[in-house]
């Protein structure tokens, strides 16, 4: 192997890491894609991740369509461009509990093409993963460029867990490329989510009948065939081009087609394994702390304090004592008390593994600050995990690992 084989090796091992610290701190990862092109996927995976961030959801919105980006316009943002600090690309906040990453905030100018192969669309795609400052999210909403190409490819194979939402029109030829795109995710062994039917009839605005005018029901009668969920179906409806082409939301509509979306998002939401976390769910935090602000010394700190957070507001805050230090002690403890998430300097491994078998999300590199400083970081997403294990050997102590 060559020397520069080696590093690249290395680099892309790195790589990997980062990537994987970041998506173990995001509960649902949903890529939306479609067959066919035109058919409303952008449209669905943009307003998916609107109507979920309104109903309090921290979300991701991931645009990995390089050469079409469209969620930039479908949300107003044609002179999107995101700032790169410390070499870490920063999301843009749409609202406090939106935000979006597309390659279009990268270009020069909103219609630059890209001209690019495999691997730099891989490149990239891996980058918005592991080089962003997402914080941590409930949902991280992809939206995939069209067939079964570099871009969906990469994101099966990257991004652990990930589920699919496939968006189809009733035509047969629409269809006939879904039963692609679903054969792709047997493939690869992505999970479907479900099959959502896009321009499934035209209600008359002047009547209100509805017209099949691209025929209605084949993506029902395809998902019953293959077995996978069907999550609704959305009719043709000119407010809605006029929407998107507005940069609004289908959620500022206020017709059918918004309570239609809103009926495909309680769908998806029920079909996910672990659906009460989230907006509405209790948080209970545990800091280890050090004379009122966090201790970097996890195994050995005074007290801990513990804040539980009901609709992301600070119901509880108790200070309480640690048992005394033993290997596994303090992990089991913090466990035991029901909490869900802990802050931490650095942490071992060991007392990381145990955290996360029981089900306590671990987020490591938090500064030494006041707890209430550091849960208000934690529930605006601010508060980057850097997934840093405890090295022992640079500091000489003992994390509580053992
Ligand atoms: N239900 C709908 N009713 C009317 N128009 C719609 C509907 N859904 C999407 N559209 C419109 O169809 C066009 C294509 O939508 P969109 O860009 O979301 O499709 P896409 O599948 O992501 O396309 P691409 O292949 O470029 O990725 C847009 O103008 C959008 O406003």
């Amino acid at each position: 192997m060559s020397c520069n084989s080696t590093t690249t090796d290395h680099d892309f091992e790195a790589q990997s890491q980062k990537i994987n610290n970041f998506l173990q701190n995001v509960d649902h990862k949903i890529v939306v894609m479609s067959g066919k092109g035109g058919v409303g996927k952008s449209t669905i995976a943009t307003n998916l991740a609107v109507f979920l961030s309104s109903q309090g959801y921290k979300v991701g919105l991931l645009d990995v369509d390089v050469h079409g980006p469209s969620v930039a316009g479908l949300l107003g943002l044609t002179d999107l461009k995101l700032n790169i600090i410390n070499n870490r690309i920063q999301p843009y906040s749409y609202t406090d509990n939106l935000k979006v990453i597309s390659i279009q905030g990268l270009l020069n100018h909103p219609d630059e093409p890209l001209i690019w192969r495999g691997p730099m669309k891989i490149g990239i795609i891996r980058q918005f993963l592991g080089d962003a400052d997402w914080g941590s999210l409930d949902f991280l909403i992809i939206d995939s460029p069209p067939g079964t190409g570099d871009e969906p490819l990469t994101v099966a194979q990257t991004v652990i867990d990930c589920q699919a939402v496939i968006v189809t029109t009733p035509q047969e030829i629409s269809l006939a490329d879904v039963r692609k795109s679903i054969q792709f995710c047997q493939k690869v062994n992505m999970p479907i989510l479900g099959l959502i039917e896009n321009m499934s009839g035209f209600v008359c605005p002047s009547c209100n009948s509805l017209h099949a005018i691209f025929k209605s029901g084949g993506g029902e009668k395809l998902a019953t065939a293959v077995n996978i969920p069907f999550l609704g179906r959305l009719p043709i409806d000119p407010s809605v081009v006029t929407a998107g082409d507005a940069g609004q939301s289908i959620d500022s509509l206020n017709n059918p087609s918004k309570e239609k979306l809103q009926g495909i998002v309680e769908q998806i939401i029920n079909q996910l394994p672990n659906k009460k976390k989230g907006a509405d769910s209790t948080m209970k935090i545990a800091i280890p702390l050090a004379g009122g602000k966090l201790a970097t010394h996890f195994g050995h700190c005074q007290e801990f304090a513990i804040m539980t957070i009901d609709n992301g507001n600070v119901i509880k805050h108790e200070t309480l004592t640690p048992p005394p230090h033993a290997p596994g002690v303090i992990p089991n403890w913090v466990a035991d008390l029901g909490c869900t998430d802990i802050l931490v300097g650095g942490m071992g491994e060991a007392a990381q593994v145990i955290l996360k078998e029981r089900g306590v999300k671990v987020s490591c590199g938090a500064p030494s600050d006041t707890p209430e400083n550091l849960v208000a970081l934690y529930l605006r997403g601010e508060l980057v995990d850097s997934g840093n294990a405890c090295d022992h050997d640079a500091h000489g102590h003992d994390c509580g690992s053992h």
